[in-house]
């Protein structure tokens, strides 16, 4: 099990954002800008189906890695952050939970 978090993944993407020295992959990306980010996204997700539809376990491992890494990148590009995206899984997950509540409650 590994402690590394999307979070962690996250942060570094935002230093390396604000790092104007950095002439790294992800700097190179904020400096082509948000359709240029979209345009990989788009693409990494595409890989990852395919290497899901495939059944190729290691590929799909690899591409799911990239295709978070772009879509964190792409998230700070419009300064929209993990925690605001966490935040409304967990209302989702709530929400079912109530729903879940209410329906045994009138059948129960
Ligand atoms: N997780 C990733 C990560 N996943 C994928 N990639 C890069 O994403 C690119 C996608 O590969 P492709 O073959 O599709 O694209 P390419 O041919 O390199 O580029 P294009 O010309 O097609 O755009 C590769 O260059 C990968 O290195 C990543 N680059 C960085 N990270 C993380 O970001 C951190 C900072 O990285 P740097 O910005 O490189 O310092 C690293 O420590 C990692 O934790």
């Amino acid at each position: 099990m590994t402690d590394f978090t999307l979070d962690d993944l996250a942060a570094l993407i935002k230093s390396r954002r604000k790092d104007n020295a950095s002439t790294s992959y992800t700097k190179s990306l904020f400096d082509a800008g948000a359709p240029r980010i979209a345009k990989k996204f788009g693409e990494e997700a595409v890989e990852t189906i395919i290497a899901a539809l495939d059944g190729d376990r290691s590929a799909l491992i690899n591409e799911a890695a990239d295709t978070l890494y772009h879509l964190l990148v792409m998230l700070e590009a419009r300064d929209v952050s993990l925690t605001e995206v966490l935040r409304e899984l967990e209302r989702r997950t709530q929400q079912s939970g109530l729903a879940e509540k209410a329906s045994r409650g009138a059948n129960g």
